[in-house]
């Protein structure tokens, strides 16, 4: 099966060789098939589980159903701000001239690739499309296929399919080996606690002197683990205890987010948008009421949260006449915090593409629209980004971007890679967390925050969370 890989710096190229011009798409070749679930006796959590065999996997798994990416049969990378555009080209490109044979249809089927982006256009992190040889898909209505995705002449076939599955899955039997609690240390990492509260108030004063509305500054951690990192216990615990979140893999960066920046099924689109956060570990046991009054009565909360769903119906317009939000924010329960959440539905307009067919976003294409809302920057958008760039002392890479899929009808979710981290060798990763700050923000109180939003990767590390 021939394999391809891509160099930094926006172009595509055959592995080895120089990128001298606009990205060549390689031609790809896909076959989906459908999939008898018995064949998965574990679901799609159990098959992550199970590819600790092979690799690091693709994921995008929700409340079970999802997809999981084995293998590369082509990526792509590209770095600055044109980062979406030359993604979204090459992708465009192997789309269009893909073979295909679908037998399943629907979101997620046929040729697709994972793709995580950096949050800045300056940063050394370079986004990527991740085109995986074989993906196990398990939709919502029970049905389960399997697409092979080949490169070069070869098409693959129905017979071929099921054998990556088979020799895919054969591992699967074995008894799963306990998940190792490792241990390990968590250290600072690019400011100190102390320092990231010195970068809180001096946003705090400049908020106050009429600069800006909202910033939402991050940090990051470094965990020195004792033993190596296994990523498919890592995922496999996400997916299980924050069923309702979205957990993600593309090549080491992996989390579990709450938050959906943009997910579209032919001419809808959805978002979900977060800002406002309490934390439940230190919450009264017996107050049933503590989230809705102390959360959803917070006038700091519900202003944090009005920037950030602003933001995104602000960009969101222009793409659609029918759009539909709760007028309040509601309270979204996750193990570790609760917050203050607001739900998109937008019908999609045609809008006239290159070739003068009207057609609505793909995406992709709205993931670059509304990357980066006020619930990872702040407002204004632009004065906000350059004051993260001051303050923050920090390559957010991709934490912050958008992480998640697109197939070749245009059809995708890409989440923001929240509560996540970037696995940077066998026993380091590095875990990024951040708040929103306004004018009522307490330095200490938003330090204490991202001790929270580090909790679920610290527990599926199994290193001693804060
Ligand atoms: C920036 C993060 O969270 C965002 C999403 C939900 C709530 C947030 C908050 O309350 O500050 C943030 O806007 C993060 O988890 O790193």
């Amino acid at each position: 099966m021939a394999s391809v890989s891509s160099r930094v710096g926006g172009e595509f190229s055959p592995a080895g060789t120089a990128p001298d011009r606009d990205p060549v798409a390689p031609s790809l070749c896909a076959i989906t098939v459908p999939l008898d679930p018995a064949r998965l006796p574990g679901g799609l959590v159990g098959l992550v589980e199970t590819t600790r065999r092979v690799g690091l996997p693709a994921v995008w798994l929700r409340r079970g159903n999802g997809l999981v990416g084995i293998g590369t049969a082509a990526r792509y990378t590209a770095s600055g701000p044109e980062r979406f555009a030359r993604a979204r080209q090459w992708w465009r490109q192997i789309a269009a001239s893909a073979r295909r044979e679908n037998h399943v249809g629907g979101p997620g089927t046929g040729p697709l690739a994972f793709g995580s982006f950096a949050f800045a256009d300056d940063s050394g992190f370079d986004s990527r499309l991740i085109v995986p040889a074989l993906v196990v898909g398990a939709a919502e209505d029970g049905r389960c296929w399997l697409t092979q995705q080949v490169v070069g002449d070869d098409a693959p076939t129905a017979a071929s399919a099921h054998a990556a599955f088979a020799a895919l899955a054969s591992g699967s039997t074995a008894p799963a080996e306990p998940a190792a609690s490792a241990g390990g240390r968590v250290r600072d990492g690019s400011l100190s606690g102390d320092q990231w509260m010195d970068a809180v108030a001096a946003g705090v004063r400049r908020i106050a002197a009429g600069e800006l509305h909202k910033l939402v500054l991050a940090r990051d951690v470094v965990v020195e683990l004792d033993a190596p990192v296994e990523p498919a216990t890592v995922l496999t615990d996400l997916a299980e205890r924050y069923r309702d979140c979205w957990t993600y893999s593309v090549e080491g960066l992996v989390g579990s987010t709450p938050e959906m920046l943009i997910k579209v099924e032919d001419n809808v689109a959805r978002a979900r948008v977060l800002a406002g956060t309490l934390d439940r570990a230190t919450a009264p046991a017996d107050d049933p009421d503590y989230a809705q009054r102390v959360l959803w009565g917070s006038r700091k909360q519900r202003q944090e949260h009005e920037f950030a769903i602003n933001s995104l119906l602000d960009r969101l317009t222009s793409y659609t006449d029918t759009m539909t939000v709760s007028s309040e924010p509601f309270v979204l329960e996750l193990p570790n915090v609760w917050h203050l959440a607001s739900d998109v539905t937008a019908v999609l307009n045609d809008a006239p593409s290159p070739t003068g067919k009207h057609r609505t976003p793909g995406a992709l294409a709205l993931a670059e629209a509304l990357h980066p809302t006020a619930a990872v920057c702040g407002t204004p958008t632009a004065t906000a980004a350059a004051l993260i760039g001051e303050l923050e002392h920090l390559d957010r890479g991709p934490y912050a971007g958008p992480v998640g899929w697109v197939d070749a009808t245009g059809n995708g979710e890409w989440g923001i890679a929240l509560r996540g981290a970037v696995l940077e060798g066998p026993t380091t990763a590095r875990l990024f967390a951040g708040c929103g700050i306004v004018a009522a923000s307490d330095p200490a109180a938003e330090l204490r925050e991202t001790w929270a939003k580090f909790r679920p990767m610290l527990q599926a590390l199994g290193v001693q969370a804060h």
